[in-house]
């Protein structure tokens, strides 16, 4: 007899402006979810495979048509689907990554312009069927993250965009929030780190 099939992994993804606090949160949710005794698989796009790092410089540093950065951010994810994601919800992983294609809907969509409907094509094409099961959104207003940004990092192409640019990606973010059926949890990263740890615990504990 066969052994039996592992039931489907959880798909858990962060999402937010640059500086809102994503990554200082995503070692917690970690933690929250190995001390419930789940396999956790952490990753990030663009990137998360060697080909996809590679992808990642050239979107993070190099100018280019916004289509060309749609379809970059969507080859990365392509690789990261077929060699990481994919595998690892096959097992019955947890996979928690640090941004999805509701980044590209934000930044490419709402920051750049590019219209919608070429994000849903290739959405379609790459990932039919398969949504997070959940999706952390940490949100802040643009002066709190430029602020938080100035203090830690020198900024790549998208870090160094204007207050504009943001504002319209954060919109969008929101937008998609409000559409997502509760899929899009947004967190209200301006609290402590302490109250933004409880919010990320109540948005969790339906899955644990
Ligand atoms: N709730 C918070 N309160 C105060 N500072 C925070 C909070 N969350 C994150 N930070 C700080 O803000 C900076 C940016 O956070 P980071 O997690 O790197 O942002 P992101 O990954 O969203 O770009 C870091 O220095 C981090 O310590
Ligand atoms: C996944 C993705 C990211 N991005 C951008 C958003 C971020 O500015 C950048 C990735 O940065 P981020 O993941 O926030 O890394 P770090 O915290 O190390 O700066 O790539 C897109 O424009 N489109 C995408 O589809």
């Amino acid at each position: 007899m066969s052994a039996p099939m592992p039931t489907r992994g959880r798909f858990i993804t962060f999402e937010g402006i640059d500086g809102a606090g994503k990554s200082t949160h995503i070692g917690f949710v970690t933690g929250l979810l190995q001390d419930a005794g789940k396999n956790v698989v952490s990753t990030r796009e663009p990137g998360g495979t060697p080909l996809g790092e590679k992808l990642r410089t050239l979107l993070l540093h190099e100018k280019m048509d916004v289509g060309t950065e749609a379809l970059l951010a969507f080859a990365s994810r392509r690789e990261h689907l077929a060699q990481v994601i994919g595998p690892a919800l096959g097992r019955g992983d947890w996979v928690l990554s640090d941004r999805f294609t509701d980044a590209s809907f934000a930044y490419q969509g709402g920051g750049r312009g590019l219209p919608l409907p070429k994000l849903e094509a290739l959405e379609q094409w790459v990932h039919p069927g398969l949504q997070p099961d959940l999706t952390l959104l940490f949100d802040v207003p643009l002066e709190v993250a430029r602020e938080r940004l100035d203090a830690t990092r020198t900024l790549d192409k998208f870090e160094s965009e204007e207050a504009a640019f943001f504002e319209r990606c954060r919109n969008e973010y929101l937008r998609r929030a409000q559409e997502s059926g509760g899929r899009i949890v947004v967190v209200d990263s301006t609290r402590s780190i302490e109250e933004v740890r409880a919010q990320l615990k109540a948005a969790l504990e339906k899955f644990l």
